[in-house]
């Protein structure tokens, strides 16, 4: 079980001139901080899927960083099962896989080296990183380029490899940042049958998506975030009750918490 509750990180603003037009007129930049994420609050149980939504620049991706200890939240607490991620993040660490949507793979070696690589950083042994890249093969469809150097892939045999290595070590729960944005119709499919066999298998998976059909195909649990606060977090029937057009629903569910 993953629970976030009052979540919140602001980040220092080294030059406001550079910032984007959209950020300059968010209510979230107080003089020299931006309020990324002000609170977000969440939870998702074993065997769950939850599709985190939002515009851009909502702060979903400031949020799951925090959760996979990349970032440290200004406050707010991250539990998954009993450890307590802000306070035992080297613990944590080995519970979580995470898909960064930027995590870049070393273009020299092979697929599978990088995800071999990532398996020994887990402490896995050469035997357990073998066994489980084969099947993390199968399951993606990956053996027709797994050990081909990476660095001449497409977006998504580079997507798959980092799917792959991100939970090479068994995680707990799998966090991914937009793990389908800008894959092809067969490689989301791939990517979208995988997580639904995580869920079959127990695992919590938490995904941000700008997708809506993907939600309704996957997701048991919603969160949307708008402007670095939680405006909807509940399950699918409460959301699709807000209007059976998920468009709608999910316009309906913004601006909700802002004064
Ligand atoms: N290091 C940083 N310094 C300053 N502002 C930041 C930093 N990182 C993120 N932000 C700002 O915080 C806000 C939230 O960003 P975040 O990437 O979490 O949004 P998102 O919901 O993932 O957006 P998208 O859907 O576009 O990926 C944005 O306005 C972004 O410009």
């Amino acid at each position: 079980m993953i629970t976030i509750a009052q979540l919140a990180k602001k980040f220092k603003v080294e030059n406001p001139k550079k910032l984007s037009e959209q950020d300059k007129k968010d209510p979230r930049l107080e003089g020299r901080f931006f309020h990324s994420v002000k609170d977000v609050s969440l939870k998702c149980d074993k065997g769950q899927v939850l599709g985190l939504l939002g515009p851009n620049g909502a702060g979903k991706t400031t949020t799951l960083r925090m959760l996979s200890t990349a970032l440290k939240p200004d406050s707010g607490s991250i539990i998954i099962d009993d450890v307590d991620v802000v306070n035992q993040p080297i613990i944590a660490r080995k519970k979580i896989g995470f898909l960064s949507g930027s995590t870049g793979l070393y273009g020299r070696l092979t697929g599978r080296e990088n995800i071999q690589y990532f398996g020994r950083l887990n402490d896995m042994s050469e035997s357990a990183i073998n066994a489980r890249i084969d099947e993390i093969a199968d399951q993606l469809d990956m053996h027709t380029f797994l050990d081909r150097r990476s660095e001449n892939f497409s977006t998504g045999m580079k997507q798959k490899t980092s799917i792959a290595r991100a939970v090479v070590h068994s995680p707990d729960v799998v966090i991914l940042d937009e793990p389908t944005t800008g894959l092809d119709i067969m490689a989301a499919k791939t990517v979208i049958d995988f997580i639904r066999d995580l869920k079959t298998k127990g695992i919590p998976v938490i995904f941000s998506t700008h997708h809506l059909d993907e939600v309704t195909e996957l997701c048991d649990h919603i969160s949307v975030i708008d402007h670095g606060l939680t405006t909807f977090d509940g399950s699918l029937s409460e959301f699709t009750a807000l209007s059976p057009n998920l468009h709608e629903a999910f316009m309906l569910t913004l601006h909700r918490n802002q004064n």
